[in-house]
């Protein structure tokens, strides 16, 4: 036996050297879950299977590559290079590739992002003449997302009424219809959105018998990661796929089950052992990630949800300190103090940034830690947000690229058919859609064709067409003889599109060519990488699919030292010495969004878990009393789930007992969570609530240190000696001035103040961000 078997317990070399057959590992987070299904791998090909017989499922592109190069480094490079080894999306895409031919799809087919499908809808609800208020077209994207996913097709949904009803009670009766043109429009332009990778790839299992040999021939071992988080479509995929030989592998967790909005379907893990016979279970309760006192808050948190798997996960590693849990008065006070703390950290303990991660409940959050990491030098990289692949200019290259192996490719020719200007209005554009619809061709056919349609476009205005087509037809001819990166840079000159950028001379043009100049770097690091590759051979198209499956979490976290910033959602399977958890307020986390039902509640629950156990040796909670959200400055209340931590392994760096407070003995309602109501009692509305103690002078220059931005609804005003008339004050914005005089009680004081640099204005003090300066 080598030697790598181990470097596992023996729970977890169990089912690693189980031999065919079904079997589940279900384990608590920090396990070694996919540690299990790596090593599975590498004990397989050393047991003589072969690399090509084995699938591997994962939930990003990045887990799949960490996983081949550990596998790599056991059983050999070569080897590990012919395994399929990637997401739902990436490895599908590939077989649509080879098959797709059947469903009558071009194997050069574009994949459209969620940007291009929505820019479709948007413009087929126009066409329609509906009212876009009422159709908005990114639910409507989302409806047609979930059909797709849960496998009702066009003719599907036309069959069954309660659809139909549903969407016409939610006063959208000709959804239906969007769809059906959406699913037309999309095939006419031989493209497949996200959805259709799957969709489209059930379709081809289910209607060529002799395809879907093929493949449960050739996969003869399937592995799948975070099978909790699997939806409808995929779980059938995977059925279909092992269905022959049954040597499927899933590993998960329950209790980390956190895509339900998406579709995924917890009860295909809770059915795994009805699906298939002789199911082999495992259970691996050790974790290796955390510290005890991690995993013994993580623990207590999830025992508040009452569906799940019933699990003992401990650890044998140190107890480590006690989650740390900071109130902050704004939530630019919060960022502040996450930067500062991680400064601290990285001083005393000698860390890098790249041992730090902010994960937050949405992205809008991000806004406030980027300006205080900024401030204080520590670089950082936001992960999710806009994608250097989504940026307009990226997309504008990629268009054009894009129209090179798929002319047909709809929303690629609509983005660049004027852009730089040619003088092709969206008046000729939108007949050319009209004849395109009407004789059921693409736009880019309708163009190749106007000598022969009788259409109603002037001769300049022809010209101006038949040139573009002739541009796109020679970069096709030159793509059949050069490299990806050679033709790349060409397109980038010949189009224009750098010098348009160029021409522009601001600093964002300037940064729009720098851009688009690494897109073409990053073309030319492709190419070179694909030659390593066993039946790659480093074609624009293998690019495009590349770029359009990327997100910005596949790009090597390790290549440069930064603090990750990045959702909840995202942060699935990855794991850091030090995690920040922000927002820990109501309705953020949990979202408002998602507190009407049990199982709602219960997702968000399961949210926090995965968060919280990301972290190895220390976790931060913070929440803020104040927080800007649509615009607004909100009253935030501290989340539910601070209170639901045992409190033996919490620590509070903010005192708790100043009338604003999480720890309470605040009734819980029916579902066993706090009455908000009561909450707000504990928390001072105007004045003085009688739990304050008043701080004494001492304190209050202390607080003033601490926080410039006292003046908040939850600190009375009253309490603030400093704020007087002809006192000297700084304002975050306005800088330094003068308070001229006070005013009015309560939330409703104001100061009038003037300004050294110009100007008196009037501040409501429970707003204003104001600095009684000492030299007042
Ligand atoms: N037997 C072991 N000995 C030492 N370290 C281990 C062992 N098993 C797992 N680890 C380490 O523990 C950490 C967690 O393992 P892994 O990521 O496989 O867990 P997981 O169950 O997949 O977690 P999650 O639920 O978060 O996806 C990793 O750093 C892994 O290398
Ligand atoms: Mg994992």
């Amino acid at each position: 036996m080598s030697n790598f078997i181990d470097e596992l317990n023996d729970a977890q070399r169990a089912p690693v050297l189980h031999k065919d057959g079904p079997l589940m590992v279900i384990a608590g987070a920090g396990s070694g879950k996919t540690r299990v299904l790596t090593y599975r791998i590498a004990h397989l090909m050393e047991q003589g299977v072969d690399s090509f017989n084995i699938l591997a499922l994962t939930f990003t592109n990045k887990a799949a590559r960490e996983m081949k190069k550990r596998i790599a480094t056991i059983v050999g490079n070569s080897e590990a290079k012919n395994l399929w080894m990637g997401t739902f999306h990436s490895v599908f895409a590939k077989l649509l590739r080879f098959d797709g031919d059947k469903l009558g799809y071009p194997s050069n087919f574009t994949i459209y992002d969620t940007q291009d499908s929505q820019r479709l809808i948007a413009a087929i609800i126009k066409e329609m003449g509906l009212d876009k208020d009422v159709y908005k077209y990114k639910q409507v994207q989302n409806r047609i997302s979930s059909y797709k996913n849960s496998l009702i097709t066009v003719k599907a949904y036309f069959q069954n009424p309660e659809l139909m009803e549903a969407d016409a009670m939610a006063k959208r009766p000709r959804l239906g219809e969007i769809y059906q043109n959406y699913v037309d429009r999309c095939f006419k332009a031989g493209a497949m959105d996200f959805d259709d990778l799957l969709l489209r790839t059930n379709e081809l299992l289910t209607r060529f018998p002799e395809v879907l040999m093929k493949y449960q021939d050739r996969f003869r071992y399937i592995l799948v990661d975070e099978y909790q988080d699997t939806n409808h479509s995929q779980y059938l995929i995977v059925k279909a796929l092992s269905d022959r030989y049954q040597n499927i592998c899933v590993v998960g967790d329950d209790a980390q089950s956190i895509y339900s909005f998406r579709g995924a379907n917890i009860n295909n893990i809770l059915n795994f052992q009805k699906d298939y016979d002789d199911v082999a279970m495992y259970r691996l309760e050790q974790n290796y990630r955390s510290t005890k006192n991690i995993v013994s808050a993580a623990n207590s948190i999830i025992a508040n949800n009452k569906n799940q798997l019933e699990k003992n996960v401990w650890t044998s590693n140190d107890d480590g300190g006690l989650i740390k849990i900071h109130r902050s008065v704004t939530d630019a006070e919060e960022g502040r103090y996450v930067a500062g703390s991680i400064f601290e950290n990285k001083m005393q303990n000698q860390m890098q940034n790249g041992e730090f991660a902010v994960l937050y409940r949405t992205n809008s959050q991000s806004r406030a830690i980027e300006d205080a990491l900024r401030k204080r030098d520590i670089p950082y990289r936001i992960y999710g947000g806009l994608s250097f692949y989504q940026r307009k200019e990226i997309k504008d290259v990629l268009a054009y690229l894009r129209l090179i192996v798929n002319p047909k490719d709809e929303e690629a020719l609509k983005r660049v058919i004027n852009f730089p200007t040619r003088g092709i209005g969206q008046t000729t554009i939108d007949k050319l859609v009209v004849a395109a619809n009407h004789y059921g061709r693409s736009i880019y056919e309708v163009m190749d064709n106007l000598d022969r349609l009788n259409l109603n476009i002037n001769a300049g205005t022809k010209r101006k067409l038949a040139d573009f087509v002739t541009m796109i037809k020679s970069f096709q001819i030159m793509n059949e003889g050069s490299d990806a990166f050679t033709l790349s840079e060409h397109v980038a000159k010949k189009t224009g599109l750098l010098l348009e950028f160029k021409k522009d001379g601001t600093p964002e043009g300037i940064a729009k060519m720098e851009n688009i100049e690494e897109l073409l770097n990053g073309i030319k690091d492709f190419v070179e990488g694909q030659k390593e590759i066993a039946d790659a051979t480093g074609s624009l198209t293998e690019f495009l699919e590349d770029v359009a499956l990327a997100t910005d979490m596949d790009k090597d976290i390790e290549d440069d030292d930064r603090v990750a910033l990045m959702t909840i959602h995202l942060a699935k399977g990855l794991e850091f010495p030090y995690v920040y958890i922000v927002g820990m307020e109501e309705d953020l986390f949990p979202s408002a969004m998602s507190m009407n039902t049990r199982s709602e509640l219960e997702e968000e629950r399961r949210l926090f878990y995965v968060a919280l156990t990301r972290a190895e040796k220390q976790a931060f909670l913070t929440y803020t009393q104040n927080r800007y959200r649509w615009g607004k400055l909100i009253d935030a209340e501290p989340s539910r789930f601070l209170e639901e931590i045992e409190e033996r392994y919490v620590e509070n760096l903010t005192p708790v007992n100043d009338g604003y407070r999480y720890k309470s003995t605040i009734d819980k309602n029916i579902f066993g969570e706090v009455d908000k109501s009561k909450l707000r009692q504990v928390k001072p509305q105007n004045g003085t609530p009688p739990s304050v103690q008043k701080p004494n002078e001492n304190q209050l220059r202390k607080l003033r240190k601490l926080k410039p931005e006292i003046s908040s609804p939850a600190q009375p005003m009253d309490l603030d000696p400093g704020l007087v008339t002809g006192a000297r004050v700084n304002h975050t914005r306005f800088g330094r001035g003068k308070i001229l005089n006070i005013e009015g009680a309560g939330n409703d004081r104001k100061a009038e103040i003037h300004f050294d640099q110009g100007g008196i204005k009037k501040l409501l003090l429970r707003f204003a961000k104001l600095e009684v300066l000492d030299n007042a």
